[in-house]
């Protein structure tokens, strides 16, 4: 059987960190694509180069040529401008807005079966364009964003409870800006939910509250550290978990960003929600039961995701 095919749009920090992790995790072969071609080969060959090492025989190459994506079976989208500090994710609307359209042309002429994987800011409204321009079914465009705050919500977690990663589960819904959702209550050590390792006063309610604020603000903490550009191993990673899902039709349940239909009271945009990935893309959409003050918190969200795609129509790109 021919080993599959990944096609990298954007061959920047994230691109060529998700080339590295394909690689080492054989997922298939990969094609990366930039408007430098010359960084997009330079990486491919070097990482590439790093199989006899690590015992890795996945081909890559790198291009500014669509027509080299043609027929791939998966589709991450990186390709854009990250923020500087002092900036919004929303400030890159403009820039990226003509990016992502030029994006979903490519996508649609060449590869129009390949599960695409949008992640380029603002997360939200970037993967509504890719998907309308692109005329590509829903179920096989998402956008990343909440498996990533999910993990950073994870890991603050642990830290506070000094236990493993591996044992916190969290959620984070909602547009992957400021006014992002991490759920408390649907986060657990071991399945025990927050709120009740509070009760159990093993931590404390100001301690949690502080977590879920940097959990919110993880972007922008990386963003004032790196002074030039955003995260990128993290954001790959939780790429690479979702198209592995999709790949081996492993059916886990993740935040993504997918088009509502009615769920959650919304519908016809893109926001982050539990669902189920597998081998047919996005299978199941989870609606999990919000408390007053967590739907309120939830609309929010969305209203600001709305009224980015009403920004994005003025700008008649
Ligand atoms: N959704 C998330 O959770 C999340 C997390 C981290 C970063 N991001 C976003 O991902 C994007 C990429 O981040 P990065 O750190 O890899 O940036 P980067 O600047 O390192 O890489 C972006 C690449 O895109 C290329 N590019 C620009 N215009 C292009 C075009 N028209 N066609 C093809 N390629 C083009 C650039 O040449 C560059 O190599 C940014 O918009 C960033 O904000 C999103
Ligand atoms: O913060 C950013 O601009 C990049 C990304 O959205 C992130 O959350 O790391």
């Amino acid at each position: 059987m021919a080993r599959k095919k990944i096609a990298l749009i954007g061959a920047g920090n994230i691109g060529g960190t998700l080339a590295h992790l394909i690689g080492l995790k054989e997922l298939g072969d990969v094609v990366m694509f930039d408007v430098f071609p010359g960084v997009a080969a330079g990486k491919a060959l070097d990482i590439m180069q790093s199989g006899p090492v690590d015992g890795f025989d996945s081909a890559m190459s790198g291009t500014g040529d669509y027509a080299a994506i043609a027929g791939a079976d998966v589709v991450i989208v990186t390709a854009g401008f990250p923020r500087m500090p002092g900036m919004t994710r929303d400030d890159l609307l403009t820039k990226n807005a003509g990016v992502i359209s030029q994006v979903a042309e490519g996508i649609k002429t060449y590869c129009p079966n390949a599960f695409v994987i949008c992640i380029t800011n603002p997360l939200d409204v970037m993967v509504w364009v890719l998907q309308q321009k692109s005329g590509l079914p829903p179920e096989r465009v998402v956008g990343m964003a909440g498996v990533l705050d999910s993990a950073r919500f994870r890991l603050f977690l642990a830290q506070e409870f000094n236990v493993s990663v591996e044992d916190v589960t969290a959620f984070v819904l909602g547009g992957h800006g400021d006014t992002m959702v991490p759920l408390t209550r649907y986060s657990t050590v071991a399945g025990i939910p927050v709120p009740d390792l509070v009760k159990m006063g093993w931590t404390t309610q100001e301690k949690i509250d502080a977590i879920v604020n940097r959990t919110a603000n993880g972007g922008g903490e990386i963003v004032k550290l790196l002074e030039k550009g955003s995260a990128f191993y993290a954001p790959a990673a939780s790429a690479i978990a979702m198209a592995e899902s999709y790949l081996l039709d492993k059916k886990r349940v993740l935040p993504c960003a997918v088009l509502l239909n009615g769920e959650y009271g919304q519908k016809d945009f893109y926001v982050g929600v539990p669902v189920v990935i597998g081998g047919n893309g996005v299978e199941k959409i989870v609606e999990v039961q919000f408390t007053p003050e967590e739907k309120a918190a939830f609309d929010k969200s969305c209203d600001a995701v709305k009224k980015l795609i009403e920004d994005f129509k003025k700008l008649g790109v």
